[in-house]
């Protein structure tokens, strides 16, 4: 049996913000239910685990599993959130003398390299433009719209007749974008806000009310929001389907 392991929740920020006061800031830091670090999941099995992308907490996300070593990453785009961790992994390969395997849409690998040319010494990178198989899994991935932040990938995961995606940063699908989401088991969605007033053009994420249309239309058996910033307050009274649920910190799901 797989799991689905969410490492970390947040946004590009995390929660806290380091210059926020806010209310849900605050108990990030003191109590810490809302404490996030930067998205990435792990899905670990018997046929093998990886990690979904490699932010900048990466390093403290591996030490609070108590993980040495992380073989195969994939990644969903270049984005400093979702890829910030990729050098320390690479020291990690080199120290350890053993090669990372990283995974991505050939784009992504063109940006990554140029922001850090060194990162191909430490690790084999392989493009999934035709899909992959990692963990016995049938993974393929598709570009999304990111708005404002242009274009991320979104993937869907096959095994077993068991069907999920992960899509952490996109808005306003369209119709071509929305098809690979319909007939799911899970569908893991990105939402920043719970209602996001910034201007529609400035926006990069769907919001939890716009999220729940889209709900509606692919109708996934099951919904988990993540890439959540401070302002989704975990304490709170969230309005959601009845079939959602908000990732936390280190939560677990059997991918079955
Ligand atoms: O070309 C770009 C554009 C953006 N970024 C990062 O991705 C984040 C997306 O959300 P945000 O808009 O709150 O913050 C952004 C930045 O941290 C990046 O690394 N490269």
């Amino acid at each position: 049996m797989d799991t689905l392991v969410f490492l970390g929740t947040g946004d590009a920020m995390g929660v806290p913000r380091v210059y926020c006061d806010c209310d849900v800031c605050m108990e990030a830091r003191t109590t810490g239910t809302n404490r996030r670090l930067r998205s990435l999941v792990m899905i670990e099995g018997p046929e093998g685990g990886f990690l979904i992308d490699c932010g900048p907490d990466w390093r403290a996300q591996m030490e609070s599993q108590g993980l040495r070593f992380a073989e195969k990453i994939l990644v969903t785009h270049a984005h400093f959130d979702h890829i910030g961790g990729l050098p320390e992994w690479a020291d990690a390969c080199r120290w350890l003398g053993r090669k990372g395997e990283l995974y991505a849409p050939q784009e992504v690998i063109d940006t990554i390299l140029k922001q850090f040319p060194w990162l191909a010494r430490h690790m084999n990178v392989t493009a999934v433009d035709h899909g992959i198989e990692l963990g016995g899994w049938k993974i393929k991935g598709w570009k999304v719209c990111h708005g404002y932040n242009g274009f991320s990938y979104a993937y869907r995961l096959e095994k077993n007749g068991f069907r999920w995606v992960y899509c952490s940063d996109s808005i306003g699908l369209n119709e071509k974008e929305k098809k690979p989401l319909h007939d799911l088991d899970l569908l893991v969605l990105g939402t920043s806000f719970v209602h996001e007033t910034a201007p529609y053009e400035s926006r990069s994420v769907y919001d939890m009310r716009e999220a729940a249309e889209l709900l509606a239309e692919v109708r996934p058996k099951r919904a988990v929001y993540t890439h959540m910033s401070h302002d989704v307050d975990l304490n709170g009274d969230i309005p959601l389907p009845s079939n959602v649920e908000l990732a936390r910190t280190g939560m677990k799901m059997e991918l079955a």
